[in-house]
């Protein structure tokens, strides 16, 4: 085995407290070397995004420097169209060889999306999936997902970790209900965000005039 990588992606639109905590947290859960934050240049299924991609990747590579083993990757920049993750992992696994353990995290929101994602079986192909469970968000996925997902189960969170694809864990952690979308709306009505967000994050919105409207 030649390492370990997990990715969490998301819109990070902005990257708050919530997102932030979890990655402390399945970075120790999973025990992986690396965990890179990826913020999604065009996210397939919702709206365009309220900031720029390279400041949603600003804000992600800020909020997390100097954390070790936490990591911004900004590969979905690169690509046009919408940034479908089975091209990430392909990217990806292109680039790291086929033993490296590689894993892909997702909260439950998305999760219950997941039949609705590109070609999600392949996910499983090149990549681990990691769920995280959110108290805000009560799992409901698809039964066709449920079912491939069940029958690739492992007993736990580590074993991930040594395994380089076709793994799959529920991962329970500290529950903190902030979401990007409240942020926004706080800014939007000229509340305080602060100790929802880092303050380097806070101060690039504020710098940079950010979800004012
Ligand atoms: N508070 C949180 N705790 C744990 N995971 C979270 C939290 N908020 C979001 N996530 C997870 O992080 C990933 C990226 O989320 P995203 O960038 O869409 O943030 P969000 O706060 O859910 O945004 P929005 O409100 O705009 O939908 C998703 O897998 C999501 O489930
Ligand atoms: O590949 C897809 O079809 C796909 C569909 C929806 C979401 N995703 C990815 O899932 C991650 C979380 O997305 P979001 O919209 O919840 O922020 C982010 O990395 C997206 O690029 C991927």
């Amino acid at each position: 085995m030649g390492g370990s990588v997990a990715i969490f992606g998301g819109t990070f639109d902005p990257v708050h407290n919530g997102h932030l905590r979890s990655a402390i947290e399945i970075k120790e859960a999973l025990g992986v070397d690396e965990l890179r934050l990826m913020p999604s240049h065009r996210p397939p299924l919702r709206g365009e995004p309220g900031a720029e991609s390279s400041q949603r990747l600003a804000m992600v590579s800020a909020a997390i420097t100097g954390e070790s083993g936490l990591y911004a990757d900004g590969r979905e920049l690169l690509r046009d169209g919408p940034s479908y993750t089975v091209d990430t992992l392909r990217d990806l696994r292109a680039e790291l060889g086929a033993a490296v353990s590689l894993t892909v995290v997702m909260g439950s929101d998305a999760f219950n999306q997941l039949h609705r994602w590109q070609d999600w079986r392949s996910l499983f192909d090149l990549a681990n999936v990691l769920l995280l469970h959110r108290a805000d968000h009560p799992l409901a996925a698809d039964a066709s997902v449920a079912e491939f997902a069940e029958a690739r189960r492992l007993d736990k969170a580590s074993a991930l970790a040594v395994l380089s694809a076709g793994g799959f864990f529920e991962l329970g952690l500290i529950q903190l209900p902030i979401s990007a979308t409240d942020i926004r709306q706080r800014l939007a009505s000229g509340r305080s965000i602060r100790y929802l967000v880092p303050d380097v994050v806070a101060d690039y919105i504020a710098e940079h005039g950010l979800y004012t409207q």
